[in-house]
């Protein structure tokens, strides 16, 4: 199905969408500063004909924003898209309205993305409405021959061409998704992406759907980008599988290396996410992927996974457990974004005002909690929290900094041009697990 040599139908490259909030006139009267969302910042996949590329990742990380601005339903803020070759940024007049008849979209929920006061027969019909079809002469009327293809997409895709009349709360949400992709269907297009077709489905019905799309694939030659939250559900249609994380894709590869060795931290971490059958294996789904994604207001720098990462690259020379080291991150992430202050800590605190053992104690319990830590890791963490009690929150924070910063802060990995690729310090590079505790450590 896949042509490693053609020019992919589709060319995402260095994407950028950002949404700016607090943007109006009146934020501007008020003095509010204008904030970016950086839903989408630097991606880059190609799809190839008849390819299916599977767009992964946890709600919030950008993929809907992704899908949406490759077909140009929503503008750019950086990079380029390249359908068949040309820029879909600068398409205009006859050859926009082109593009947007060869590449469509399904949405995914099937019941507010049909107009409840349309039959279905209108529905499917209306896009040909919109682009002015048919362009050809035809027997009979314009309306009866937009009233049979939708009839014909109706059968297509497993309803019946009788129920062209009815309206869509008459319908299933399986059914209701069926007539969104016959909708999608109707301008005969060579593009469709797909965003979460069948999440808001029955898991009963969900396997039909994904069927029907594989059947409708073959007999269309449609090529899809494949938005999913659910891994599960991605493994049987897709060929390549593109992980995204707070708007970065993070690992790209054909969909076998992804689920059999993923390399990225976070793939691993999704994929033991995905709920086990075994009742022993289902509490895997609890330890996995803990903490919420961070706000792509304001992301973390380098490794955007850093803030959650079970393997975070402590200093070459710094020996640690992972373990402490993930404590340690913690406590100061908490520190830098202002979520741990020395007024908060004193409020709760039963201890004098002062007492600065009480303090350390209080913090250590709430950010060490069960870790271990001893020699100049145990004696720098100590004497920043000290800092901190006395207010000094500048020093607490470069004290740790200075200590214990990790190359996954400072420094963003980037994909590889191999097939199967992760942006990971750990992946492919000179940094590996085991050259954390090697000859040079510094002793704690
Ligand atoms: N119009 C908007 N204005 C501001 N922020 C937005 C807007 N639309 C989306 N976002 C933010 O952009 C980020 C990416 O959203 P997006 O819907 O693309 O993610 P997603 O991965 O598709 O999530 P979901 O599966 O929940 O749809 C989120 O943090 C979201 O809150």
């Amino acid at each position: 199905m896949t042509s490693g040599e053609e020019r992919p139908l589709v060319e995402v490259r260095d994407l950028q969408k950002y949404y700016f909030e607090q943007d109006t006139l009146v934020d501007r009267l008020l003095g509010n500063e204008t904030r970016s969302v950086k839903a989408v910042d630097g991606v880059s996949f190609d799809i190839h004909e008849g390819e299916t590329l599977g767009l992964v990742g946890e709600s919030g990380c950008g993929k809907s924003t992704t899908g949406e601005t490759v077909l140009r339903l929503r503008e750019a803020t950086g990079g380029d898209v390249r359908f068949d070759g040309e820029s879909v940024s600068e398409l205009s007049g006859s050859d926009l309205a082109r593009f947007r008849r060869r590449a469509q979209i399904v949405f995914q929920d099937p019941f507010s993305s049909l107009d409840p006061r349309m039959t279905v027969g209108e529905i499917i019909a209306e896009p040909l409405v919109v682009h002015d079809l048919p362009d050809e002469p035809v027997e009979g009327s314009a309306r009866e021959w937009r009233r049979e293809r939708a009839a014909d997409l109706l059968e297509r895709v497993g309803l019946s061409a009788s129920q062209l009349d009815r309206y869509p709360h008459e319908f299933s949400g399986g059914q209701r998704q069926r007539v969104g992709i016959a909708r999608a269907l109707a301008l005969d297009p060579d593009f469709i992406v797909l965003d979460e077709p069948v999440s808001a489905l029955d898991v009963s019905v969900q396997a039909q759907v994904l069927n029907l799309l594989s059947d409708l694939q073959d007999e269309f030659g449609l090529t899809y980008l494949f938005i999913a939250h659910d891994l599960s559900v991605v493994r049987h249609l897709c060929d390549r599988v593109a992980v995204m994380y707070l708007g970065s894709v993070v690992e790209l590869g054909p969909v076998d290396a992804i689920f059999e060795s993923p390399d990225h931290p976070y793939t691993q971490a999704l994929l033991e996410s995905v709920p086990r059958a075994s009742v022993e294996e289902q509490g895997r789904y609890v330890e996995t992927l803990t903490g919420d994604v961070p706000s792509p207001r304001n992301p973390p720098s380098g490794c955007r996974f850093r803030t959650r990462c079970p393997v975070v690259i402590p200093p070459a020379d710094v020996d640690i457990d992972q373990g402490a080291y993930r404590a340690v991150m913690d406590l100061r992430d908490a520190l830098e974004r202002g979520d741990l202050d020395a007024e908060s800590v004193w409020g709760r605190l039963d201890a004098e005002r002062g007492d600065e053992e009480a303090f350390v104690e209080s913090v250590r319990e709430t950010y060490l909690d069960g870790q271990t830590l001893s020699g100049e890791n145990e004696r720098v963490v100590g004497e920043a929290v000290a800092a901190l009690a006395r207010e000094e929150h500048a020093t607490a924070t470069d004290l740790l900094a200075e200590r214990f910063a990790s190359v996954c802060e400072t420094d963003q990995p980037t994909l590889g041009a191999d097939e199967h690729t992760a942006a990971c310090h750990l992946v492919g590079g000179e940094e590996t697990p085991t050259s954390r505790t090697d000859d040079t450590t510094r002793t704690n």
